[in-house]
C-alpha cells in the first residue's frame, strides 16, 4: 500500500531540513518508489555535494517557494529551536490538501498551527535513526483537521522508514520521544560503556570495543528475531551462580541500578521535550 500511496501523489513532498533524519526518510522514500521529481528539498546550509548529488538524480533543491505547487506533503525536519525562523516562510505553501508532518522533538500540534494556520492538517510523529536502514520506530499523533486519507499518506510515509505507532494523546509524544526518538542513543552509550568497561577489566582497547559493539548489535539482532520477551532473552544468558548473575545483581540494583538510572533519563528526556515545546 506505501508504494502505490507514494506514487500518486497529487503533489510534491516537501522536505524542510535535509539533516541527518530529514535526509534518511527522503532515502527511504527515494527507495519506495517516490518520483524524485516529486520530492522538493529546502535547507539553505545544505553541503554543496550533497544539493549537487540530490538535483542529479532529479531532486528539486531550494526552488524559489512562489514557483511550487501544492504540496501534498509538507515534512518539518529542522531543529526546533529554529522553527520560529524556518517555519513561516513556508507557511504559503500549505494549501487545502496539504498534510504536515513534522518530526521536530517538542513542538505542539499548537505551536504550529499557530504559526501555519489553524485548519492546516498537521501530524506530529517522532522517528529514529534506524530509519536510515528501513528500522525506524515513528510515533505519531494527529492534529483535528487530519482527514483519514491524510492519515493514511502519513502512515505510508513513516511506513517507508520503519514501523508507526499512532497515539490518540498528544501528552504522551515527549515520553515516546524518550523512549524511541532518543532510545538508540542509550543502545550506542551501552556498546561504549561496555567497551570502557572491557578495558578497565583488562581487554585491550580495540578488542575491547569489537566485542561490545558486536554484542549489543548481535543481542539486537536475536531480539528482532525472536517472539520471546526481553527478560526471557536475558534469562537466557544468566546461568545460576554465574559470571552473567554476577553482573546483573549490579545492574539490577533496585537503588542505584539500570532501572532507576533509566527512569531518571527518560524523565530528563521528558522534560526537556515539554521546555522545547514552545
Ligand atoms: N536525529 C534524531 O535522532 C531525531 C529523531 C527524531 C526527531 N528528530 C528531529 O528531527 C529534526 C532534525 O534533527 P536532525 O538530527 O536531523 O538535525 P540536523 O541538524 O541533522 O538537521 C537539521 C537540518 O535543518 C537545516 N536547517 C536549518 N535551518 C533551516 C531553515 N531555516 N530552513 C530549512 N532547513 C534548515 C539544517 O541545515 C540541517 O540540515 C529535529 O527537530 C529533531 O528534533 C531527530
Ligand atoms: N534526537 C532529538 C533530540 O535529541 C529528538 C529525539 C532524538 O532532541
Amino acid at each position: 500500500m506505501s508504494e502505490s500511496v507514494l506514487k500518486s501523489l497529487s503533489g510534491p513532498v516537501v522536505l524542510l531540513g535535509a539533516g541527518k533524519m530529514g535526509g534518511a526518510m527522503l532515502e527511504g522514500w527515494l527507495k519506495l518508489g517516490l518520483p524524485a521529481d516529486k520530492a522538493v528539498v529546502l535547507d539553505p546550509n545544505l553541503p554543496a555535494e550533497t544539493a549537487a548529488a540530490l538535483a542529479g538524480r532529479g531532486v528539486l533543491v531550494n526552488p524559489a517557494l512562489a514557483s511550487l505547487p501544492a504540496p501534498a506533503v509538507l515534512l518539518l525536519a529542522v531543529k526546533p529551536q529554529v522553527a520560529p525562523e524556518a517555519l513561516p516562510p513556508v507557511a504559503p505553501l500549505v494549501r487545502a490538501g496539504t498534510v504536515v508532518v513534522s518530526i521536530m522533538a517538542g513542538r505542539t500540534l499548537g505551536t504550529m498551527a499557530g504559526i501555519l494556520g489553524a485548519q492546516a492538517a498537521i501530524v506530529r510523529a517522532i522517528p529514529n535513526t534506524p530509519a536510515a536502514i528501513g528500522r525506524g520506530v515513528s510515533v505519531a499523533v494527529a492534529g483535528p483537521t487530519v482527514t483519514a486519507a491524510q492519515r493514511e499518506l502519513a502512515t505510508a510515509l513513516l511506513g517507508a522508514i520503519g514501523i508507526v505507532e499512532w497515539i490518540g494523546d498528544e501528552a504522551l509524544m515527549d515520553a515516546a520521544t524518550a523512549v524511541s526518538g532518543s532510545g538508540p542513543a542509550y543502545a550506542f552509550l551501552l556498546a561504549e560503556v561496555l567497551a570502557q568497561a572491557g578495558v578497565a577489566a583488562g581487554l585491550p582497547a580495540e578488542l575491547s570495543a569489537r566485542i561490545a559493539r558486536a554484542t549489543v548489535s548481535g543481542a539486537g539482532a536475536l531480539m528482532d528475531q525472536s517472539d520471546l520477551p526481553a527478560a526471557t532473552l536475558r534469562q537466557n544468558v544468566t546461568s545460576p551462580g554465574g559470571t552473567t548473575a554476577a553482573a546483573l545483581a549490579v545492574l539490577m540494583d533496585a537503588g542505584k541500578g539500570f532501572g532507576p538510572l533509566m527512569v531518571e533519563a527518560v524523565a530528563a528526556a521528558t522534560k526537556r521535550g515539554k521546555e522545547l515545546a514552545g
